[in-house]
């Protein structure tokens, strides 16, 4: 069922390397490191009218390094800090399986995992998307591949500066709609 309202572009945010830094199956707040300026660049989607979303590839779960009740709870608090800060975040996926899970329940290859689509997908039905303007940011290959498959463009991001960088592909999303 998806949300009314209008239209709307989507950011697209990978979690792990964009959102903090990717130090390795982070599942709790003590295992947090935030990245420089990002609550900066998340307040620069919010007023160029974007929703934002976080899609986070979350396999700790199926290696049992911790629990999906773990993740929200991070999740939730992770909100509430950018919140905080003026940085909205309107909604998150993230997908617990892996192939190599060594926890029974979460050992499968799903669909939402990066590089698919599926929690891309299922955030553009769950919200009023216009997927036309919608992108993708992410560290890893598998956040563009996801992208792709997805059918919208993902810009990876490897430095320090995401409040920059946000703005070069804000800049560079304009560009490609004046040119439609
Ligand atoms: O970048 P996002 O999607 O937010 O999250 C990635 C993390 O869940 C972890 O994904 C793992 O990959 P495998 O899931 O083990 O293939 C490894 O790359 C870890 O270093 C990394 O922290
Ligand atoms: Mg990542
Ligand atoms: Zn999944």
């Amino acid at each position: 069922m998806t949300a009314p309202g209008p239209r709307r572009p989507a950011a697209f945010l990978d979690r792990d390397g964009v959102i903090n830094y990717n130090d390795h199956y982070v599942g709790t707040r003590d295992r947090l490191r935030w990245m420089p300026g990002i609550a900066a660049a998340i307040r620069q989607l919010n007023a160029a009218g974007y929703y934002v979303f976080i899609i986070t590839n979350q396999s700790g779960v199926a290696r049992g390094m911790f629990g999906e009740d773990d993740v929200r709870a991070l999740h939730r608090w992770m909100l509430e800090e950018l919140n905080a800060q003026g940085a909205r975040i309107d909604d998150v996926r993230f997908c617990p399986h892996h192939v190599d899970g060594t926890i029974d329940a979460y050992r499968l290859a799903c669909e939402h995992r990066k590089p698919g689509p599926g929690m891309i997908l299922d955030l553009a039905k769950a919200w009023p998307v216009d997927m036309t303007r919608s992108f993708v940011i992410g560290d890893s290959a598998s956040d563009i591949e996801a992208a792709q498959a997805a059918g919208i463009p993902g810009f990876r991001f490897e430095g320090e500066d995401i409040d920059g960088f946000v703005k070069q592909v804000l800049i560079e999303m304009q560009r490609a709609a004046a040119s439609n």
